[in-house]
Formats: C-alpha cells, structure tokens, sequence
C-alpha cells in the first residue's frame, strides 16, 4: 500500500524523504518492525517511542511517524502529526479497508457489567442467526474461533490490533461483533475510527482514577463512544451518570433507548425473582413482554441482562430470540462462577474489583448464605494518595457484609503488598470487621477452605478469569478454579 493513499484523509507535516512509497505493515513498538514497514511512535506512560526510531530504521522501517521532531538518520520518510495514537487508529482502520464498516459493531462501556452485558448480546444475535465476534476483558473470539491475544492485551486492544481483529472476523465471515470499549481506550484513541452503529451504558462508579483523576473526567472519557455511534445509544437511567448521558444524547440523529428497574425507562424489568443461583423476570419492550430467565444470580444480572435486551430490542431482533439467548448463557467465566460445591460449602470465583462490584457481588451471595459469608480479596491500584480511597473503599465494603475477611494480594506489581494489605486490613479493622492477612494469596484461598464450616460460602474476589499474578515484573501462572478445586481433593 501507498503511503500517501494512508494519509489521504490525515493531516502530516513531512520532515523527510517522500510520501509516494510503498509500505508493507504498521508498527507501534519498534521490536516488531519489519522491513518495508511505517514505525509510530508514541509517547508512552514508561518510555517514549521516539526514542526507538533508530532501532526502527535499524530493523529496515520504510517510513516513521512523529508527533514530535525527532533526528532520523537513514533514508527514510519522517512524517508528523499532532497526535500519533489519534493518527493511528485512523491509519490503521485504513491500512485494513474499513472493516468496522462492513460489521455491525455494539460497543459496552460502563464501569462495571460490560463483560457479562456483552456475552447476553452476543447469545441474543446468535440466536437471531448472527456470526459473532467478541472483544473484552475474557479474550476475543471470531464465530466459534479464539484470535490470538497476548496476557498484556488490554480489554480494548490497541487501534493496530482492533483493526486487524476486525479484518480477520470479515474475513472469517462474522456479521456483528459486540466489544467492552474501555474508558482507557476511549481516552487513548484505541477505538476512535471504529463504526459503532449502537453503543450501552452499564453504569459509572469510582475506578481508573489513576489515569482520569476526577468522576468528570471518567464520565467524560466513557461518553466519546456515544459521539461515535450511528444508530441507536443504549442507556441504564438506574445510574446517575446514564440519566446525565441520556439527557445529552436525546436529540442526537442515533436513536436513543432506555432502560432500568427503577426508573421510568423504555425498556424496564417488574415480577424479578432472585434465587440462589438463578433470576427470573418480565423485560418490557415496546414491542411486548418476554420472560426471561437469567442462569446467574442477582439484581446486577438483571441489570447486565436488561442491556442486552434494550440493545436487541434497539437492534430489531425478535423477543423470541432475545428470550432464548439469555437463556443459552449457563456461566461466565469468572463472573460469580461456582468452581466448588458439595453438601457442606460453596466457592465462588468473581471478577469484582471494585467497591460497587465487591459490594455487588457480597449482596448477592448474603441472602442465600445460611452459614458466614468468607471473603477472599486484595486490592490492586495506584501507589500511595491515588490508591487509598479504592482501599479505603474496598475495605469498608468487606467489613460490612462479610463474615470474615481474609486480606491478601491482588496484583500487587511493583509495590510493597504487606503495605496495602496493612492498609485494607486497618479500614476492615476499624469499621467492625473480622480479618486475617495473608500475603500469599494460594495460601489465603486454602486457610479459606481450611476454616470453612458447613453451610458456609466462600467467596475469591478479585481475579476472576485471570489465570496469572503479577507480582513485581513477574507474571506467575495462578487459576483459582483449579487451586480450590486442587486443594479440596488433597492432591495440591
Ligand atoms: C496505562 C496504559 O493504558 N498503558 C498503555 C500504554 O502503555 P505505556 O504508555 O506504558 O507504553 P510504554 O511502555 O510507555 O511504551 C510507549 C511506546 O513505546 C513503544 N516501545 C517500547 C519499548 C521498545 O523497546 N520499543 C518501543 O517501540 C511501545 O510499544 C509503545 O508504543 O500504551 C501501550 C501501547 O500503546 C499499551 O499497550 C498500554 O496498555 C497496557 C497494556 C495496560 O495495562 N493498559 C491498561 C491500564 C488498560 O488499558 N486497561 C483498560 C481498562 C480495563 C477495564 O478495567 O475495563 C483496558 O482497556 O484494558
Ligand atoms: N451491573 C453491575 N453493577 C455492579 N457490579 C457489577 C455489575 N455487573 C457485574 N458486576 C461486578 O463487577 C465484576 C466485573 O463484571 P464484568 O466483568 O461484567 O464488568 P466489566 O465492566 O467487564 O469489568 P472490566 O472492564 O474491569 O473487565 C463482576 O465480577 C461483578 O462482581
């Protein structure tokens, strides 16, 4: 491909060499430059692409792309923009055709319910005879067909890789691709230049706010999906920052679909029957009412499965497959999975992260708990001033509703874990909760089952469909199904 047919529509300032040559592939980290290739350099949150340029041209890079002036040596064109990941996400969809466009695209953001609201859509279309693609925190499928992911894959890849992705699924004959559509890639462009013809809301509570700083800023960064959306926009009115956002898109040319339990919304749910491990009840549309039956517990499955049903319905598929396609979803990997149960005691497995999804997840298992309720859980965030609130947060939740809690590591990357659990266990301790602090957090699942008694309910929080930690810079294999299960039949 021609570099000047990529840049056709993008505004550059060339520094060097000429824009009429031929190039052979994009490339954002230099390591995997090849000969032929267009290197972009970006200025990272560790260390800045331009400064890899020579290792680059060293590897035989055709063309280099800056957003600031930078010496090349070497005959290459050296091109500049503003902003090289915004220049990116363009080039990239570009260098691929444009498949977004030949894809029914669905993007779900929200702070938490993505992963779950984008397995009910992708049954829901299934159903309705759709190929799917899938793209979010749990990997990245094309109809039956896992893509190639890396563990450092973000939930919403990089533009260069979601292009591709996207090519691949048009490729292999997939119609419609659903994908969790991250406030960090919304902020960093990695899904700018993506057709989204609908885009969900799920719901705003404090996470991220490393990178965004105030709720403002994060609400603001989850709502540029909405600018980008051509049909429909898909949002939850029971959350604060989904009746601010519907306010601002009612008169956008997308149309504009509600729902909620609470509130007056388009799409709302009555007769809900929570059970231990399922939830039943009646989604009304304005196309009719269907009964549906959720085989996962809780209020927040009604809420996750309610966004696939107003984004069916906003889609035009039938009730008929929207009630069969929740049906056909029996468990989500990480997503309040039961990988033990016997006569005596329950573990449960959950992704929950956050203060509002570990405050979910504990209310949901409550009720049905007739012995304690056992917590498992550590919390991963920034350093110092920008961690303690989510610590703070996380700690006073624990102490409210579980039994015990048992402290321990999350991803504890580059800092002291015995410092955050210190820290957690101090909040669990002064708001009137039991604990323990155990640093290994193997050791902490089995001191877990260790103690458990009958009729008691174990819950791991944290982890849920990972299968590593990251403890300082290294990555270690750790599945929590397969430790419980391990454990449990003494074979650990
Ligand atoms: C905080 C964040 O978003 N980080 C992203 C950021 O990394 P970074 O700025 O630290 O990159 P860097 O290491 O400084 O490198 C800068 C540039 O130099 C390049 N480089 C680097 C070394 C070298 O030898 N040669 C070279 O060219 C790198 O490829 C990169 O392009 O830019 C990288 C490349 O553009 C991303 O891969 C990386 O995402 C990492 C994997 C990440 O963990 N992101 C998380 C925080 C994230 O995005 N999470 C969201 C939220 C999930 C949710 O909770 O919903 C997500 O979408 O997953
Ligand atoms: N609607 C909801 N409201 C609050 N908490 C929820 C909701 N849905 C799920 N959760 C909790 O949040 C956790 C993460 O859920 P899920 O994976 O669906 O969200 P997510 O938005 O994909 O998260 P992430 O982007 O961090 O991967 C769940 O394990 C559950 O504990």
């Amino acid at each position: 491909m021609l570099l000047s047919s990529l840049f056709k529509d993008i505004p550059y300032t060339l520094l060097a060499g000429s824009i009429d040559i031929p190039v052979t592939g994009i490339a954002f980290d230099s390591r995997e430059v090849e000969p032929g290739s267009l290197f972009i350099a970006i200025a990272g949150f560790t260390v800045d692409g331009h400064d890899f340029t020579a290792k680059a041209v060293e590897l035989g890079a055709a063309a280099i792309l800056v957003e600031r002036d930078v010496t090349v040596e070497g005959p290459v064109t050296v091109l500049k923009v503003e902003d090289t990941r915004a220049a990116m996400a363009r080039l990239a969809a570009a260098f691929y055709g444009n498949p977004s466009d030949q894809l029914q695209v669905i993007g779900v953001t929200g702070t938490n319910g993505k992963t779950s609201s984008a397995y009910f859509i992708k049954s829901i279309l299934e159903e309705s005879g759709q190929t799917m693609g899938v793209i979010g925190t749990i990997g990245a499928l094309a109809g039956g067909r896992a893509l190639a992911t890396r563990s450092t894959t973000p939930t919403t890849p990089e533009s260069l890789h979601l292009q591709h992705m996207f090519a691949d699924m048009k490729e292999s004959g997939v119609t419609s691709c659903v994908m969790e559509v991250s406030s960090h890639a919304l902020s960093l462009h990695r899904a700018a230049a993506t057709n989204f013809r609908i885009g969900v809301f799920t719901n705003l509570t404090p996470d991220h706010l490393e990178l965004h700083r105030t709720m403002e800023d994060y609400f603001e960064a989850k709502a540029m999906l909405f600018d980008m959306t051509t049909e429909a926009n898909v949002i939850n009115l029971d959350d604060e920052y989904g009746v601010k956002l519907a306010e601002r898109l009612k008169d956008r040319e997308a149309r504009l679909v509600t729902y909620g339990i609470e509130a007056t919304a388009e799409v709302y749910a009555t007769d809900i029957r929570l059970e231990a491990d399922h939830t039943f009840y009646i989604a009304h549309t304005p196309e009719g009412s269907i009964d549906i039956s959720v085989k996962l517990p809780g209020l927040i499955y009604v809420y996750n499965s309610l966004a696939a049903v107003a984004c069916a319905y906003a889609a035009g598929i039938h009730p008929s497959h929207i009630a069969k396609g929740i049906r056909a979803v029996s468990s989500i990997k990480g997503r309040l999975e039961v990988v033990y149960q016997d006569e005596d005691r329950k573990v449960v497995v959950d992704f929950a992260h956050t203060e509002d999804g570990l405050e979910k997840a504990l209310t949901t298992l409550k009720p049905f708990t007739k012995g304690r309720l056992i917590l498992v859980f550590g919390v991963y965030a920034a350093p110092g001033e920008l961690g303690s609130p989510k610590r703070s947060a996380m700690g006073k939740v624990a102490a409210q509703y579980a039994d015990l809690s048992i402290v321990t590591s999350d991803n504890p990357k580059n800092q002291d874990p015995d410092a955050i659990i210190a820290e957690v266990s101090a909040v669990v301790a002064a708001e009137g909760g039991q604990y323990i602090g155990i640093v290994d957090r193997k050791e902490a699942i089995r001191h877990a089952i260790d103690i458990s008694r009958k009729d008691d309910v174990i819950l791991i929080a944290g982890k849920g469909h990972e299968t590593t930690q990251v403890i300082g810079k290294t990555e270690i294999p750790f599945n929590e199904a397969e430790i419980v299960q391990e454990w449990i039949s003494g074979k650990a």
